[in-house]
């Protein structure tokens, strides 16, 4: 199969004045057309500096790094990226700071297209009415959603985005994510989610990658199949708990503060039902 994403055997140490860090050890990571792959692992491991190799801002010592079977060898249009802080230009409104990307990429599209594009992702964010705002005049929750508008209004094949959400309370958080799944839905990408946090690893993504510590190697992959649309409900059922007590074992492996063995699963099977006093002390 093909892949669209294509990671093999990358190695990457950076040069310091202490001489060179290697960061990089043994990476590897597929995505599939289509896919949404998210990447957690130890603080420091190498996340962002994974975003970069894809992204082609610049390239591994060894190992490759393909697009569509194609060696990436510098920056591309087809490539979109989204950060934790929103960088939205304060003397732009909102529908130009959307627009932006097409003016800088080179698109064939009229003006009034343009608009047209900017104006339907603010509509499926549900910042339709804000067009004209400034970017101080929005929550940091609307900034990130026209900020996700401004990341695919030029329709990039790939999606990265270095821990969107990190910054915001997690109700809007929760709800970032759902925006997130239908914007796929509507404006389909292959995604890359670097986190922190993996209930949004377990929510968001089909497959999910532990990097280990620095020098960082794939530790662990976990496919999490799609069946229908995804709810926050499916947060908490027994197989998510499983899905989450694997993950946070394979990071406390990554961290060096547990075996390598399995993690034992500590959901009860069948819960036992609370025992509730019948007087109030
Ligand atoms: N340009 C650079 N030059 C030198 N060292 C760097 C450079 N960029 C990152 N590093 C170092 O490389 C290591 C990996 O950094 P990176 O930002 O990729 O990790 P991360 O996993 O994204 O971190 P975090 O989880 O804290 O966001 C860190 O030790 C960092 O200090």
């Amino acid at each position: 199969m093909t892949h669209l994403i294509d990671i093999a055997g990358v190695r990457h140490a950076y040069t310091t004045a202490e001489g060179p860090l290697p960061v990089l050890d043994g990476l590897e990571m597929q995505v599939p057309k289509g896919g949404f792959t998210a990447v957690v692992g130890p603080s420091g491991c190498g996340k962002s500096t994974l975003t970069r190799l894809v992204a082609g801002l610049m390239r591994p010592d060894e190992g490759t790094v393909q697009l569509h079977g194609e060696k990436v060898t510098g920056p591309r249009a087809t490539v979109g990226m989204a950060f934790q802080n929103p960088v939205l230009l304060e003397w732009r409104t909102i529908l130009k700071n959307v627009m932006l990307p097409l003016e800088i990429v080179s698109s064939k599209m009229s003006r009034a297209a343009q608009e047209d594009r900017a104006r339907h992702l603010l509509k499926l964010v549900g910042l339709e009415g804000f067009e004209d705002k400034r970017p101080s005049e929005l929550s940091g929750g609307m900034r990130q959603r026209a900020s996700l508008c401004r990341s695919l209004v030029h329709k990039p094949e790939v999606l990265i985005l270095d821990e969107p959400f990190g910054a915001l309370d997690a109700f809007t958080r929760e709800d970032l994510w759902q925006t997130l799944l239908d914007l796929k839905s509507q404006e389909p990408f292959t995604g890359v989610l670097i986190t922190h946090d993996l209930r949004e690893s377990i929510f968001l993504a089909d497959q999910v990658i532990v990097m280990s510590a620095r020098p960082a190697r794939t530790q662990y992959v976990m496919d999490i199949p799609r069946s229908g649309p995804r709810t926050l409900d499916d947060l908490y059922t027994p197989e998510a708990a499983e899905r989450l007590n694997i993950l946070r074992h394979q990071i406390e492996v990554a961290q060096g503060r547990a075996p390598a063995e399995p993690a034992e699963p500590r959901i009860d099977p069948e819960p036992t039902e609370r025992a509730v006093p019948e007087t109030l002390p």
